[in-house]
């Protein structure tokens, strides 16, 4: 038997929701740049589940589906606020409200079709209801219901703020929800795919899909780049802050990636983001950096940039709190794992390889007294 390290080029499963081929992603057939220069997060989360863009009717309804399907139950809240809530990470608060909401949801162990659709509908709806109100409740603040009014990416900002965005951190803030709606098998999809394989339920599925997302290697990058880019603190600095870096052998956040050689397509949107969102709020040294960073990087290790990299400087320009970036990217992509889970349940079977045992062999027992 013969493994490859972290499953490395080993095609797992048949998918249709979104593939890299070449280095170009696409969303059941959408390039990721024609998504991310057009489409709502609202069109983009339709798109993945049902595999066709809404019509205007289409999208009108589903719109409403998720806003109807936005308030979490009062308990949920309550328990939030027993927690020591200051020393909470909001992934762990995330990971945990998600498993919270299972307890009260009657359906949540149902695995019809039908069933397993709504409470896709009600996690897209409430992951933004529980992040911003866990934001808000740290800060001694009330929670915020969302406005009927506003799009969905409008919704989030203003939920975390109490104020209506502005026209263009409601389009960079669509734009970040829409590229990093889905990636293929990422590892938080592969979780939750491997979890609902087991015919486990759709929140256990997403619970554990959180839980791979929080990690420094996969979404809890974006966090660590803008601890990062305030260590530094200055363009002049990012050369030798790397250098030094290089030489302890640490890796530099928001860098490489698995299966792109090339580059991965969604930085250079985020990069344009951060470009022109730096030069609105007065702080383009954070573009900067950046953008010394990035070339140094790719000089000295021909490493690239990676989606984290400079969502980081967009989501501080947008005046988020850095530990929110990591549930930002998973009230995005819990768009993705979901449509995974509903392909998983659509021709399920059991995932479930083998390792290559090099243990010690054929070992003799000896009793508890002799040892
Ligand atoms: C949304 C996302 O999940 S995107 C990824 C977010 N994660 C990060 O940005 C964390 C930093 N990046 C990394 O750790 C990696 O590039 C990963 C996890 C993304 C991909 O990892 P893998 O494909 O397993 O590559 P692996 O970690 O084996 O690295 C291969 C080589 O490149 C080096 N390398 C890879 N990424 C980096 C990095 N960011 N900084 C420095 N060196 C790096 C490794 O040290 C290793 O070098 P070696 O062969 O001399 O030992
Ligand atoms: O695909 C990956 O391995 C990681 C990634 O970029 C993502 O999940 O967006």
């Amino acid at each position: 038997m013969s493994q490859t390290k972290g499953l490395e080029g080993i095609v797992a499963t048949q998918s249709s929701v979104s593939s890299i081929i070449d280095d170009v992603l696409t969303y059941q057939g959408y390039n990721i740049d024609d998504l991310a220069d057009n489409a709502s997060f609202e069109e983009v989360v339709y798109l993945l589940w049902n595999g066709s863009l809404p019509n205007k009717k289409e999208l009108e309804s589903f719109t409403k589906e998720l806003a109807q399907a936005n308030k979490i139950p009062d308990a949920v809240i309550e328990q939030m606020k027993s927690w020591p809530i200051e020393k909470v990470h909001p992934m762990a608060a995330l990971r945990t409200a998600v498993s919270d909401l299972a307890l009260f949801d009657e359906e949540a162990d149902e695995m019809d079709e039908k069933a397993n659709y709504r409470k896709a509908i009600k996690l897209q709806a409430q992951l933004p209801t529980i992040v911003t109100a866990f934001a808000r409740i740290r800060q001694g603040k009330d929670p915020i219901s969302p406005k009927e009014n506003l799009s969905f990416a409008a919704n989030f900002l203003y939920m975390l703020t109490g104020e209506e965005p502005d026209e263009t951190s409601e389009k960079a803030f669509n734009k970040a929800l829409v590229l990093h709606a889905d990636h293929e098998l990422n590892a938080s999809t592969f979780t939750a795919r491997v979890c609902v394989a087991t015919l486990s339920d759709v929140y256990s599925g997403v619970t554990a899909a959180i839980g791979a997302l929080k990690g420094p290697l996969h979404g809890g990058a974006n966090e660590r780049v803008m601890g990062m880019l305030s260590e530094i603190g200055d363009a002049d600095k990012a050369e030798d802050y790397i250098k030094k870096a290089f030489e302890r052998k640490e890796k530099i956040m928001g860098f490489g990636h698995r299966v792109y050689k090339q580059g991965d397509p969604r930085a250079k949107h985020l990069r344009e983001m951060s470009r022109q969102l730096t030069d609105i709020t007065g702080e383009s040294k954070w573009y900067e950096m950046s953008v010394k960073i990035d070339e140094f990087v790719t000089k000295e290790k021909g490493l690239l940039p990676n989606v984290d990299f400079y969502s980081a400087s967009v989501y501080h320009s947008l005046g988020i709190e850095h530990d929110i970036f990591t549930p930002i990217f998973a009230v995005s992509r819990v768009s993705g794992w979901l449509a995974h889970i509903l392909e998983q349940y659509s021709d399920n079977r059991l995932i479930r390889p083998r390792a290559e045992y090099v243990g010690p062999e054929k070992q003799e027992w000896v009793p508890l007294e002799k040892r």
